[in-house]
């Protein structure tokens, strides 16, 4: 007989330390490192060799004869004007509860007197150009345009470029409900490359041959690199990190669900299947310390999974290595796990699920209680859906202002409030065996004892 199930880890008995369960519990990341191999050849190659390189990957991977990487405004136009209605009002909530909860995260600067006369400051200065990507392989994603542009537009970044693959039924432009999103943002600048060809066009930035022959900048490099995508675009996010910024590597998508036995197990296999349908590497856990309530959602998969239009992925993403039913004595048992794995996104479906999800240290994101699956999250709740996988939410959060934003720290001291404090820098230099680093405040008392 066929089964749609996830495989089942029984921690039920065993004890729960960091090291147990960084050995037991399902996790892609491998896949990112693995992939390195396959995208460090792209991304050299693309630096070398600029557009033609872009445009023998586009024929390789999307099958497209490229023209021109550029999209041509009137095409942006177009697709605008042919969206449908409904389309159109789904894309202007999503943007405007976005720009509401992002306008919301700008930080304030600071100006602090360290002593009378020591000012220290902090500036936030938005990054001068960033790329964004917005995924179309297997499915497209016109709500990540809004997730990536509106936090950047907010932060106040002055040169926004998007790039999403071209699309072989598309006139080999990107699907033209992403063009309409650009559109409706105001976005300038939208290339038509996808994968790891596209994450290195903005790193290291593209020449190409203009009708005359004569050599002509088609890309420039950005500083930020943000955005969604499959194993290769976050492989190549992590390949070029360190030339540029990136924002989290926001692979291939996860859900892990903590539930009791009061959850509903028709919703519970829902949301599961909801985030397996992106990509047969997505990775769908449900943690329960009930076994009753791990039987109902394994019977519900069983049953939508063959029905579902993306029935293949979904069960090969349900049946992946990433995947899982996971068995806990308790909630609190159920905590420590989810913890461990460092969800993209963990729905809490608990009773008091407000207060265990307080309690969450590691995840992209937190979904409390029945009325807030990830799909919400996903498109129209105001939060952003670019979020760390494959265990990166142990140390990066999704995407937000911040990933667009530096903050720089402004000395201002006066003479007499560094006078006072003159004698310790002379301490710690000295101490540290770096003593014209207290010559250089000395020498500006002169006569004065060092
Ligand atoms: N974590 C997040 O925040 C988040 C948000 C949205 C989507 N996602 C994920 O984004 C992904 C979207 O993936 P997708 O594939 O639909 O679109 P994509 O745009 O990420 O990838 C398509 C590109 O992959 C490249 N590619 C395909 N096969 C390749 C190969 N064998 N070798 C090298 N390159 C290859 C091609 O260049 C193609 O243009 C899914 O995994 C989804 O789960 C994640
Ligand atoms: N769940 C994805 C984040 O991993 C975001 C998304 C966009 N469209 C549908 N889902
Ligand atoms: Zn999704």
């Amino acid at each position: 007989m066929t089964t749609f199930a996830p495989r089942r880890i029984d921690l039920r008995g065993r004890r729960l330390d960091a090291r147990v369960l960084r050995g037991v519990l399902p996790r892609a990341d491998v896949d990112v490192s693995a992939t390195l191999t396959t995208v460090a050849p792209i991304c050299e190659d693309v630096r070398a060799r600029g557009v033609d390189a872009l445009r023998e990957y586009t024929a390789r991977f999307d099958g497209v004869d490229l023209d021109d990487v550029r999209v041509p405004r009137e095409a942006r136009r177009r697709a605008l004007a042919d969206l449908d209605q409904q389309v159109r009002a789904a894309l202007e909530e999503s943007i405007a509860r976005a720009r509401r909860v992002h306008t919301a995260q700008l930080p304030t600067e600071l100006q602090t007197e360290a002593a009378a006369g020591g000012r220290v400051g902090q500036r936030w200065v938005p990054v001068g150009r960033v790329g964004l990507y917005v995924p179309g392989g297997r499915a497209v994603y016109p709500s990540s345009v809004i997730m990536n542009v509106v936090p950047a537009q907010i932060a106040g970044v002055a040169s926004i470029a998007v790039t999403s693959p071209a699309q072989k039924d598309f006139g080999g432009l990107p699907h033209p409900t992403i063009l309409a999103a650009c559109e409706l943002l105001g976005v300038e600048e939208v290339l038509a490359v996808g994968g790891a060809q596209a994450v290195a066009m903005f790193a290291y930035g593209v020449l190409g041959r203009d009708a005359d022959g004569a050599e002509e900048t088609v890309v420039d490099p950005v500083d930020v690199i943000t955005g969604p995508g499959n194993v290769f675009v976050a492989a190549a996010k992590r390949y070029v990190q360190g030339t540029v910024g990136i924002d989290s590597e926001a692979g291939p998508t996860e859900i892990a669900v903590l539930a009791d036995d009061g959850a509903d197990p028709d919703h519970v296999a829902a949301d599961l299947i909801s985030q397996a349908e992106h990509d047969p590497l997505a990775a769908a856990v449900l943690v329960t310390d009930s076994s009753a309530l791990a039987d109902a959602v394994d019977a519900r998969l069983e049953v939508r999974v063959p029905a579902a239009k993306h029935a293949d992925r979904i069960a090969e993403a349900l049946r992946g290595r990433q995947s899982a039913v996971v068995l806990v004595d308790d909630v609190e048992a159920g905590v420590q796990v989810v913890d461990a794995y460092a969800a993209e996104h963990l729905e809490i479906q608990t009773r008091d699920a407000a207060a265990v999800a307080a309690r969450i240290r590691n995840a992209g994101a937190v979904f409390v209680g029945a009325h807030s699956p990830v799909s919400l999250g996903d498109y129209c709740a105001g939060s952003n859906h670019v979020l760390p996988t494959g265990g990166t939410a142990a140390h990066s959060g999704g995407l937000g202002v911040h990933a667009f934003l530096r903050g720089i720290q402004v000395i201002d001291y006066d003479e007499t409030a560094l006078r006072e404090v003159a004698d310790h820098v002379v301490a710690l230099a000295e101490s540290e065996d770096l003593p014209a680093h207290g010559q250089a405040v000395v020498a500006r008392f002169p006569g004065a004892d060092a």
